[in-house]
């Protein structure tokens, strides 16, 4: 099955990784082209442009940041719109809200293409071990034809019918994970400045009903002051807003994921949007107790 793959940061890097792994023929572009050289060294060829790219394949993904990316690729010039068409299909899998979705499903389908939205939960290490969790909605036969690519990237697949259920989806579940890690911060820092032993803390946790991979994860990277990005800071602070804006369409009051999201703000304005998302830790230990100076 041949597949175009358009960007390629941390996670678009690993998929399309794991797709050639696993004999797919796959065509790359990345909007830094140099970034291409990694996969080309592992079997994949250049597309000089999304279009090109399109133009060769008959499916094409998108890993892109966000939804300014997500739309440039598609509409500005050289753009996935110049070459989709009938019997070609494009997929995003990046995490937009769902009006972004909707925009380019519409012209997409205009161009005679079908158009399927699929982001993903699970970061890097998922992405590499092809244990994602695939959030797709819209064009259910694409949905069929793509099972093939799904399995490879994930180890589980939802088709969630309309467009915008996936988009939707996938930000819920990002808001309770930066609202999680907004938790996490205060309970470590608590901890930490009422004379508790920060570890001692983590372990607690891994015994008990809120155990989970997350805090197994970062609660020691942490601790460490460790925030090699895996999944930036700006991107989880991009889905809390987007997350919020769903809530406000729907008249849903959210004080926790607003509170998180003024976290994830104050981190980005000192210029730790690059780091990790656990490394909203910083901020809030810093706006931490007594043992402050
Ligand atoms: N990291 C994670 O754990 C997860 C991330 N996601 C989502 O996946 C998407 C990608 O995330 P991730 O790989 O971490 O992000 P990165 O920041 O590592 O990569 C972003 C990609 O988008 C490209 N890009 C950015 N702006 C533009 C633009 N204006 N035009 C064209 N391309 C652009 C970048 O190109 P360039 O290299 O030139 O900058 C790069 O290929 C995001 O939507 C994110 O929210 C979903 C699940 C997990
Ligand atoms: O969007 C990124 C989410 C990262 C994760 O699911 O661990």
């Amino acid at each position: 099955m041949e597949v175009g793959f358009l960007g390629l940061g941390i996670m678009g890097k690993a998929m399309a990784a794991n797709l050639i792994r696993h004999g797919f023929r796959v065509t790359v572009w990345n909007r830094t082209l140099s970034k291409c050289q990694e996969l080309v060294a592992l079997g994949a060829t250049v597309g000089e442009t999304p279009a090109a790219v399109v133009a060769k394949c008959r499916y094409t993904i998108a890993m892109l940041s966000d939804p300014s990316a997500a739309l440039s690729v598609v509409f500005d010039k050289d753009g996935v719109l110049e070459q989709i068409g009938d019997g070609k299909g494009y997929v995003d899998m990046s995490t937009v809200d769902a009006a972004t979705s909707s925009k380019i499903s519409e012209a997409v389908k205009q161009r005679g293409g079908a158009f399927l939205e699929a982001p993903v939960s699970g970061s890097k290490k998922p992405a590499e071990d092809g244990q994602l969790v695939i959030l797709a909605a819209g064009d259910k036969a694409l949905y069929d034809d793509m099972v093939p690519a799904f399995d490879v990237l994930g180890k589980k697949s939802f088709f969630l019918g309309e467009i915008g259920n996936g988009a939707k989806m996938k930000l819920v579940v990002n808001m309770i994970m930066g609202s999680m890690m907004n938790a996490l911060s205060e309970g470590l820092s608590l901890a930490d400045n009422s004379g508790l032993n920060p570890q001692t803390l983590l372990d607690v946790l891994d015994l008990g009903a809120i155990a989970n991979p997350m805090f197994r994860l970062k609660g020691p990277s942490i601790l460490k002051g460790s925030y090699n990005p895996a999944f930036p800071l700006k991107h989880q602070q991009k889905d809390m807003r987007l997350a919020l804006s769903l809530g406000d369409e729907n008249a849903v009051a959210m004080p926790v994921a607003a509170a998180s999201n003024e976290a994830f703000k104050k981190a980005r304005s000192l210029g730790l949007g690059d780091l990790d998302f656990s490394a909203v830790y910083e901020v809030i230990k810093g706006a931490g107790g007594s043992n402050q100076a």
